[in-house]
């Protein structure tokens, strides 16, 4: 299988806090990879040297053989990275389908600021548009594309964060807790979006702290505690580990 991406021993101190010390992790084409660990063990630290918000201290990244290190979060997320975040960051303003025009601003090769124009001008866009409607349907969204983005449900809005990042057509999609703040059924309409993905061909690297949700539907977990790799393996290895169980799972039930 062909690797997508590659961590080496990657380090990242803030001051006196070793927030990573030395993890090496690889995601390879089609899987979708979890990073799990309790709260504060360098989850989003990890995300932020991959997508090149943080300069790591030591390591590096490789993306389809690639060194990627110290490359700037725009060029990454040129060269193929997509990323939703903790929190939503949709435009407010905005309707679900030019939320995720917005998304391709790259693959479009038009300017950020273009792109919102041409959000307000899709009649134009025929093929942006086209495309962005094929991605809501995968979402279950297209009925709700002309709504604005955050008059919909949370769970909603979250996915149509995960479609703007999809809209780029990454070679990696990095999902930062994406089940968070849903409840029980909008969880479940989340993994069946994540399957159809898988189904469709996406890498996906997540992190998530819903136990159900990663067991479900990851191949492979990294277990990281207190900025370490503690485990790794498939989400039945994982769940039987004694260490993972000791430092995380046992504290969890
Ligand atoms: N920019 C920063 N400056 C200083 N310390 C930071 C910074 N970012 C993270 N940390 C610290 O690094 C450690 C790891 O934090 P991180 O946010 O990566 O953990 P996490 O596993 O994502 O946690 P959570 O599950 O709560 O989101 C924490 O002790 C945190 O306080």
């Amino acid at each position: 299988m062909s690797e997508i991406l590659s961590v080496h021993d990657m380090t990242q101190c803030f001051g006196g806090l070793n927030a990573l010390k030395g993890v090496s992790m690889h995601v390879d084409q089609g899987e979708i990879v979890g990073v799990i660990g309790p709260n504060g063990a360098g989850k989003t630290t990890l995300f932020n040297c991959i997508t090149g918000m943080y300069r790591p201290t030591k390591g590096s990244v490789r993306m389809v053989g690639t060194d990627i290190t110290g490359w700037r979060p725009y060029q990454i997320t040129a060269y193929g990275f997509g990323r939703t975040f903790q929190n939503v960051r949709l435009f407010s303003r905005m309707s679900v389908l030019d939320n995720v025009i917005v998304g391709m601003h790259i693959s479009t090769r038009l300017s950020f600021s273009q792109m919102i124009v041409v959000g307000k001008m899709r009649r134009t866009m025929d093929d942006a548009v086209h495309k962005a409607e094929e991605i809501l349907k995968i979402f279950g969204l297209y009925e709700n594309r002309y709504e604005m983005a955050t008059s919909l449900p949370y769970g909603d809005q979250r996915k149509v964060e995960i479609a703007r990042a999809l809209a780029l057509e990454p070679k990696l999609l990095l999902l930062d807790e994406p089940a968070a703040g849903m409840n029980e059924i909008e969880t479940e309409e989340l993994m069946n979006t994540v399957y159809a993905l898988r189904e469709r061909g996406n890498t996906i690297l997540l992190i998530e702290h819903d136990m159900k949700f990663v067991m479900n539907i990851c191949d492979r977990l990294y277990v990281l505690n207190d900025g370490a790799l503690i485990a790794e393996g498939s989400p039945g290895e994982v769940r039987t580990n004694p260490v993972v169980i000791e430092a995380y799972l046992g504290k969890e039930a």
